[in-house]
C-alpha cells in the first residue's frame, strides 16, 4: 500500500498572477525551434551517439529546417569536443545555422568550451547554474547572492570576454537558470536581470534566456504563469529572447510547451519525439505538428515522417512508441467499427480542396508521407464500414450496404474465432471464397443474347453446369438477367426473383472489369447476394446470379 503522500511531498504553489493574458492566446506563428537532440538527447541515452549516428542526427535536424541545433557539450568528453572539431573543420554546417554549445558555469569548462569553436561562424553560446532552493542548500551551499555573483555573473562576464577574443565568430549568449521551474520568480528575476546587465544585449543583438522546467513539478497553467510573470517582470525584456526548455515528468511537457509560448516565450528547446532526460524533453515534432494542424506553419519539414522516424531511432538506439503523435504505426488506424464508418463516409464525401475535417484523423496522413493504408484495420471491434472501405480501398469493389452488413457477419465470425486483426488480403481472401469462388452446383460455362427488338425482350441461350454436368437454357425475358432467371427457375423447380442489383466498373487492377451484385430471392426465403466479376457485364450478372443460387445450396 502507498503511504499517505501528505507526509511525504509538498503540493506545488501557485502564481499570484490574477490579470494572467496567456489563457486567452493564439499561437498563429511558429517559435524560434532549437533542437537539443544532440546534448540533453544524447546525455540521456543509454549509450550516447558516436560520431557516425551524431553526424546521422545533425544532417536530419539540418535537413528538417532548424537553425540553431545544441550539438553538443564540448568539456564534458573527447567524443564531444571532437565532434564539434569535426563539424567546424568539414564545414558541415550551413551559414544560415548557429550550432549551440552547453557548459556549466565553471571556467575551466567554459574556457575549454570556448577552445572546441575556434573558427566556427554562428554559435550560441549557453551556460547554466542551478537556481532553485534544493539545489543552492545541497549542491552549491551557496545563498541567493553568492549563486548570483560567483555562477551567474562571474561566468556572464568570463563569457563576454572570451567571447570578444574570439571575433571571427557571429556570438549569441544564452543563459539557463536551471530548475526555474522550482526556483522562486523573484529570485529567478534578480539572477537573470544580473546576467543580462553584464551582456547589455540590445534589440538588434538579443541574448536568449531559457528558463527551463528541468523537472516538470507543476501542471503547466503553473508553468505558463511563471513564463507570464517573466515575461512581464524582466529587465531589458526588448532585448531578450525567452527560450523554454519543458521537460515531460509528469506527460505534460507538450501542454506546458504550448501555454508558455502563449505567455510570451519566443523560442524553445526540445528533441524529436520527445527523447531527452529521463520522460523527456518536450517533443518538437508534437507541437510543430499540432500547429501544422491549425493552418500554421512550422517551418519544419516533416513531410516524411518515417523517414525521420527510422533515423532517430537509430541515432537514440530506442524504439517510438506506436501510439506516439503523429508517428507511431497505429496513430493512424481505427480498429473500432463506429470511427471507420465515419471516416468512410467522410472520405466519400470530401472533394480535393475541402478543409481538412476527418472524423478520428486530425491530419492528413498523406501530409506525413504516410498513406490511407493503415487508416483502417479489421478485428473483432470492427463494422462493416471498416471490411468495406478495405475492399473498397485496396480492391476497388463497392460494396451496396446489405451485402455489406451481410458479409461483415463472415469476417466477424472469423476475428471471433482467431481474436486477431485480419489483413485486407484475408478479408479479399475470405470475399472469393464466400462469393466467387462458389462453382457447386451451378457453374457458368457460356451465353449467346439475341435481343429481338419487336418483342422488346431479349433471348438468351446460356450453357451451365450443374453438378458437373452441362445443361443448355432458353430463356426470354425484358434483359439478359430477368431471361437468365426465368430460366433458371424452371431449371431448379423454384420460384426465383432479383431483389436488387447493381454493377460497377472494377478501379483497382490493371485489367477492365465489371463487377455485379444480385440479391437474389429464391422461392420464400430470404434474399442472398450474389457477386460475379467479368471483363464482360452480361456474363458478370449471371455470374453473380449462380453465386447467389449456390450460397442457397450450400446454407441448405
Ligand atoms: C539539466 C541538465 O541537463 S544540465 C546538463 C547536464 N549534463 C551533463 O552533466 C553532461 C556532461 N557533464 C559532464 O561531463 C560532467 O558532469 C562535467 C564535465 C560537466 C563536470 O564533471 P565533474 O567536474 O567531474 O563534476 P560532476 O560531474 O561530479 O558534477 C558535480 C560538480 O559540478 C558542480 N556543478 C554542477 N552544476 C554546476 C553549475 N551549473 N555551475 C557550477 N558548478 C556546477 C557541482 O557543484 C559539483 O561540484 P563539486 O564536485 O565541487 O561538488
Ligand atoms: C541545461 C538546462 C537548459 C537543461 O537541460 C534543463 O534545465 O533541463
Ligand atoms: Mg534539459
Amino acid at each position: 500500500m502507498l503511504k499517505n503522500p501528505a507526509t511525504k511531498y509538498r503540493s506545488f504553489a501557485p502564481v499570484h498572477l490574477r490579470d494572467r493574458t496567456w489563457p486567452d492566446a493564439v499561437l498563429s506563428r511558429a517559435p524560434i525551434w532549437c533542437s537539443v537532440d544532440l546534448r540533453d538527447g544524447n546525455q540521456s541515452l543509454i549509450e550516447p551517439m558516436n560520431r557516425e549516428r551524431k553526424l546521422r542526427m545533425f544532417q536530419l535536424l539540418v535537413k528538417l529546417g532548424f537553425k540553431e541545433i545544441e550539438v553538443g557539450f564540448p568539456s564534458a568528453s573527447q567524443t564531444e569536443f571532437d565532434f564539434i572539431r569535426h563539424l567546424i573543420e568539414n564545414d558541415l554546417i550551413p551559414d544560415d545555422v548557429s550550432i549551440q554549445v552547453l557548459t556549466q558555469a565553471r571556467e575551466h569548462l567554459i574556457r575549454r568550451t570556448f577552445e572546441a569553436l575556434k573558427g566556427a561562424k554562428k554559435v550560441v553560446l549557453h551556460y547554466y547554474n542551478a537556481t532553485a532552493p534544493v539545489m543552492r542548500r545541497v549542491v552549491f551551499n551557496l545563498s541567493q547572492d553568492e549563486v548570483i555573483d560567483q555562477l551567474a555573473v562571474q561566468h556572464a562576464r568570463l563569457i563576454k570576454q572570451l567571447a570578444a577574443e574570439q571575433p571571427e565568430t557571429d556570438w549569441t549568449f544564452e543563459y539557463s537558470p536551471e530548475m526555474f521551474s522550482g526556483t522562486e520568480l523573484d529570485f529567478a528575476k534578480r539572477i537573470v536581470d544580473a546576467v543580462t546587465e553584464v551582456w547589455q544585449p540590445t534589440p538588434e543583438r538579443r541574448c536568449i534566456i531559457n528558463l527551463p522546467s528541468t523537472v516538470e513539478h507543476s501542471t503547466p497553467n503553473i508553468f505558463a504563469d511563471m513564463i507570464e510573470w517573466m515575461h512581464r517582470h524582466l529587465e531589458r525584456r526588448e532585448s531578450i529572447i525567452i527560450s523554454v526548455h519543458p521537460h515531460n515528468d509528469r506527460g505534460t511537457g507538450t501542454a506546458a510547451g504550448e501555454f508558455a509560448l502563449m505567455a510570451g516565450a519566443d523560442r524553445i528547446e526540445g528533441c524529436l519525439f520527445g527523447n531527452g532526460e529521463r520522460t523527456g524533453n518536450v517533443d518538437l515534432v508534437n507541437i510543430a505538428l499540432n500547429l501544422y494542424t491549425q493552418g500554421v506553419d512550422p517551418g519544419l519539414d516533416f513531410g516524411d515522417i518515417d523517414e525521420v522516424r527510422r533515423c532517430v531511432e537509430y541515432c537514440n538506439q530506442l524504439p517510438v512508441h506506436p501510439r506516439h503523435p503523429y508517428v507511431g504505426d497505429l496513430v493512424f488506424t481505427s480498429f473500432s467499427g463506429s470511427h471507420q464508418d465515419a471516416i468512410k463516409k467522410a472520405f466519400s464525401l470530401r472533394k480535393p480542396d475541402d478543409i481538412w475535417e476527418m472524423p478520428y484523423l486530425p491530419i492528413d496522413p498523406l501530409d506525413l508521407g504516410r498513406s490511407y493504408e493503415a487508416v483502417i484495420r479489421v478485428n473483432s471491434q470492427s463494422g462493416k464500414g471498416g471490411i468495406a472501405y478495405l475492399l473498397e480501398s485496396e480492391y476497388g469493389l463497392t460494396l451496396p450496404r446489405r451485402l455489406q452488413i451481410e458479409f461483415s457477419t463472415a469476417v466477424q465470425a472469423v476475428t471471433d474465432q482467431s481474436g486477431k486483426e485480419v489483413s485486407a488480403a484475408d478479408i479479399w481472401a475470405l470475399f472469393q471464397t464466400e462469393y466467387l469462388s462458389v462453382g457447386e452446383p451451378y457453374g457458368y460455362l457460356a451465353h449467346h443474347l439475341v435481343e429481338d427488338s419487336t418483342l422488346d425482350q431479349v433471348k438468351l441461350v446460356t450453357e451451365v453446369a450443374v453438378n458437373g454436368e452441362k445443361h443448355r437454357l432458353d430463356g426470354k425475358g425484358n434483359g439478359p438477367i430477368d431471361a437468365f432467371v426465368s430460366a433458371l427457375s424452371e431449371l431448379s423447380g423454384r420460384k426465383l426473383s432479383v431483389a436488387d442489383y447493381q454493377e460497377h466498373a472494377v478501379t483497382a487492377g490493371s485489367d477492365a472489369k465489371a463487377v455485379s451484385y444480385i440479391e437474389l430471392k429464391v422461392g420464400d426465403g430470404r434474399p442472398v447476394f450474389g457477386v460475379g466479376i467479368d471483363g464482360n457485364i452480361v456474363t458478370a450478372s449471371l455470374k453473380a446470379i449462380l453465386s447467389a443460387l449456390n450460397r442457397v445450396a450450400r446454407r441448405s
